[in-house]
């Protein structure tokens, strides 16, 4: 076994098997603490709660409390493996949503039959928590799944591994094509990959200035064209009037490539035959469509991204889910729009272009960190991810009219 597998195994094994556990906020010691926090004092805030449901966010965990709900159908590029095995990776999601966030979460798995099985689930628990992260859910049941469950639940349902991986995608591409010289709106781009991940990503792209001619879109059969007869209705809509078929024939010449489907599925052939000063997102976890040392070593004039945290640039959802969640609680957002998704798509590619505090180089581990070719996008420890995110995030929650209640005062400060 791998030095790095075992280790693996072991932080997940030791001291205690899993990575989160529940803690007291009360005291609990004395009889009076027990007569406050269980019988007979918690009848007054149940009574209060059943004559105002929104005491629930005064008297309860619920404001802070964000479930993250799998079924394991998309375990990160690994595939349908089922709601237990994803069980690692949800309490990774609950683990980052405290250490960045300061949120706590509960990772939840859900069993189920069909798709309306797994809505009625969530919706039926929906009202315990301040929101739901749903996670690693394959298309296009997640498309059924986000917007059921947006209309039916009445606080965030966010579908990370759509919006998040999007904002993030969209933050680290504006900066990286303004390194490259080049902009969004001219862009050729390539997305391997026809899923959650991929159809958000590109339509965020295009909401921030990509054009939707100019997506090529492949999926396990190729090239996603107007004269196939297999697509869904998500596919259908980055059907492209196109003879090319292959990855190869709408690689050539492409100033963008972004990769959201599995490992290992590009080569450096392909990516020499890219436009000058390519951007290449290898998004795919945790083995991407190419290795950084196989595309650097293709060209020399390329940026490069994956999803992993031991290369440069890290494009992926960590750097956005806490932080929108964060934003969103605290101004008890009903949903998360397309203004708050903007919003940290703006704050997150700011940071980047601002000096990096020691801190973040120490853990880091390097000396310094200039925004350009291997610094596009922050680090996921930046201290100043929460504050400038969430805020931007509450802001636009407020102007779009979906926060129930004001900014705290001086929040984030
Ligand atoms: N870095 C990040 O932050 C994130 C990365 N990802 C990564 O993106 C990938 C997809 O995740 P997600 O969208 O949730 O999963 P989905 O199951 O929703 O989508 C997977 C897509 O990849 C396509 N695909 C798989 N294998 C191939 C292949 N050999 N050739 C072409 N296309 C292929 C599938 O094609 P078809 O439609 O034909 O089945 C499908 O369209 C995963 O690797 C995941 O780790 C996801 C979220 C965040
Ligand atoms: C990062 C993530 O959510 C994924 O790869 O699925
Ligand atoms: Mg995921």
């Amino acid at each position: 076994m791998s030095d790095f597998r075992q280790q693996a195994l072991n932080y997940h094994a030791e001291p205690v098997p899993g990575k989160i556990s529940i803690e007291l906020t009360k005291s609990a010691e004395t009889a009076k603490d027990l007569a406050l926090a269980y019988s007979p004092g918690v009848a007054e805030p149940v009574r209060e709660i059943a004559a105002n449901p929104a005491d629930a966010y005064k008297y309860t965990a619920k404001g802070n409390l964000v479930a993250v709900i799998s079924n394991g159908t998309a375990i990160l590029g690994l595939g349908n493996l089922g709601p237990l095995a994803s069980k690692p990776v949800m309490e990774g999601k609950a683990l980052l949503f405290k250490r960045f966030a300061g949120i706590d979460s509960i990772d939840i798995e859900v069993k189920h039959r069909t798709t309306e099985d797994f809505i009625n689930t969530v919706e039926n628990i929906a009202d315990t928590f301040g929101g739901i992260n749903l996670e690693d859910i394959k298309a296009p049941e997640c498309f059924e799944i986000e917007k059921a469950l947006i209309e039916r639940c009445d606080i965030p349902v966010f579908h990370d591994d759509q919006h998040g991986t999007a904002i993030v995608t969209a933050a680290g591409m504006l900066n990286a094509l303004e390194v490259q010289g080049k902009n969004l709106h001219d862009a050729q781009i390539v997305c391997l990959g026809a899923g959650a991940a991929a159809i958000a990503c590109m339509e965020l792209l295009i909401k921030c200035g990509a054009q939707r001619e100019h997506i090529y879109m492949l999926d396990r059969k190729g090239v996603i064209h107007t004269r196939r007869d297999d697509l869904n209705e998500y596919k259908e809509l980055f059907a492209n009037n196109t003879d090319k078929r292959t990855l190869q024939d709408v690689i050539a010449e492409a100033d963008v490539f972004v990769g959201v489907s599995g490992p290992d599925l590009i080569t450096a052939d392909d990516l020499k035959l890219m436009a000058d000063k390519p951007v290449v997102f290898a998004c795919s976890n945790p083995d991407p469509e190419i290795s950084p040392d196989v595309a650097h070593s293709a060209r020399n004039d390329l940026i490069m991204a994956t999803g992993r945290s031991d290369f440069p640039n890290q494009v992926n959802n960590v750097l956005c889910f806490p932080f929108i969640f964060r934003g969103a609680l605290d101004v008890r957002a009903k949903t998360i729009n397309d203004e708050m998704k903007i919003a940290a798509v703006n704050a997150i590619r700011s940071i980047a272009k601002e000096a990096v505090p020691q801190e973040v180089l120490q853990a880091a581990g390097v000396d310094s960190l200039e925004f350009g070719k291997d610094y596009i996008i922050p680090k996921p420890m930046d201290p100043r991810l929460l504050p400038r995110v969430a805020r931007a995030v509450a802001e636009a929650a407020i102007a779009s009219g979906v926060a129930r209640i004001a900014l705290p005062e001086n929040y984030m400060q």
